[in-house]
């Protein structure tokens, strides 16, 4: 048996054409969605994340505004970015970029998000409502992974669900979303004792840990579901270029299904974020959100 790939790169292709359909409909209204995004300082992966993103939203009929700021900017400038963008009617959603450079509480930057713009689901009111089962937002990671659950067509009603990872951009909305489909659902971290015997009881496996192919062969349950969501840079003597998580070449044939890296979660990060924004701009055109 071989695992089924899931094509995150060709599903964030189709789902972008079909944005650009509602995005050209609302720009015909006078609300061309705007997607606002924070970046502060210059770690490599995050420019990665940014320049995909820009391109995505241009190609779906979406703006993008962009804001660059120097790693050492003071935490005031960006909160005064950040109360004008919550403002500008040509904003519907605001990024920032994590992590921040020790300067900020992260907290407070995202306090200071209007709820109704924070396209990524981070604000403590949009977390709340996500855990209180009546997401606005929904984080886009863990939005993106539940839409390449969908296209396996497995009903995930009684299914045995392991998060590696408990981040609040990642492990923590993952659960939450996997929990509201009926799975059974296990957060594994770097205190879990015995994780391998976690994983193997695992239908469904979401590797979130940041740690090239930590995710061997012997922790999979054949046929089981495995969505790999880290991105780890390779050094150089490694050949260089991304890897995930999972170490994708042993484990896809004990595997029903499998996630690449690249083209796998990370496209559809993207996907939904565009996503989010789209879906608030239609709530400000209809008058749902002013
Ligand atoms: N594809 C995409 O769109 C995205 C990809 N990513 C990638 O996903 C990965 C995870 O990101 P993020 O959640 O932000 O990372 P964090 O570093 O915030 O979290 C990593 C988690 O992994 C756990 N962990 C670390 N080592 C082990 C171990 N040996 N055994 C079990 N658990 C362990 C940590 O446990 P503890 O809490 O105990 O420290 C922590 O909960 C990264 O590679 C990141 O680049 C992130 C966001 C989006
Ligand atoms: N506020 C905030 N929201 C985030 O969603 C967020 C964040 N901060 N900080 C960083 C992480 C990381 N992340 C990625 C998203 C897409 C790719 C992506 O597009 N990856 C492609 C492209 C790889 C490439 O072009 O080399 C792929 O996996 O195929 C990567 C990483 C979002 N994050």
């Amino acid at each position: 048996m071989t695992a089924q790939i899931l094509d995150g790169a060709a599903l964030s292709k189709r789902l972008r054409a079909e944005f650009k359909v509602r995005a050209d409909e609302l720009a015909l209204q006078g609300h061309r969605p705007g997607l606002a995004v924070i970046l502060v300082g210059e770690n490599p992966a995050s420019q990665v994340y940014v320049r995909n993103k820009i391109k995505a939203c241009h190609e779906a009929g979406m703006i993008s505004f962009d804001f660059p700021f120097p790693a050492d900017v003071a935490p005031a400038i960006v909160l005064q970015k950040i109360a004008e963008l919550n403002h500008d009617p040509a904003v519907h959603g605001i990024l920032v970029q994590l992590p921040l450079p020790p300067q900020f509480d992260e907290a407070e930057v995202l306090a200071a998000i209007r709820p109704e713009k924070d396209v990524d689901g981070f604000h403590a009111a949009n977390v709340g409502a996500l855990m209180q089962g009546d997401p606005r937002f929904i984080p886009c990671t863990p939005y993106g992974v539940m839409k390449l659950l969908a296209e396996t067509g497995v009903d995930l009603n009684g299914k045995e669900a392991v998060v590696i990872g408990r981040s609040n951009i990642v492990g923590k909305p993952m659960a939450m979303l996997l929990l509201h489909a009926g799975c059974t659902v296990t957060v594994c971290h770097s205190r879990t004792k015995d994780l391998n015997a976690h994983t193997r009881r695992a239908d469904i496996l979401v590797a979130a840990i940041g740690k090239p192919k930590f995710v061997t062969a012997d922790m999979v349950k054949p046929g089981a579901l495995v969505i790999d969501v880290g991105i780890n840079r390779l050094p150089a003597e490694a050949g260089g270029g991304l890897c995930g998580d999972v170490d994708f070449e042993a484990v896809k044939p004990i595997a029903g299904a499998i996630t690449p890296v690249p083209g796998g979660v990370g496209p559809m990060t993207i996907a939904m974020l565009l996503a989010n924004t789209l879906t608030s701009a239609e709530r400000f055109a209809e008058g749902t959100v002013k």
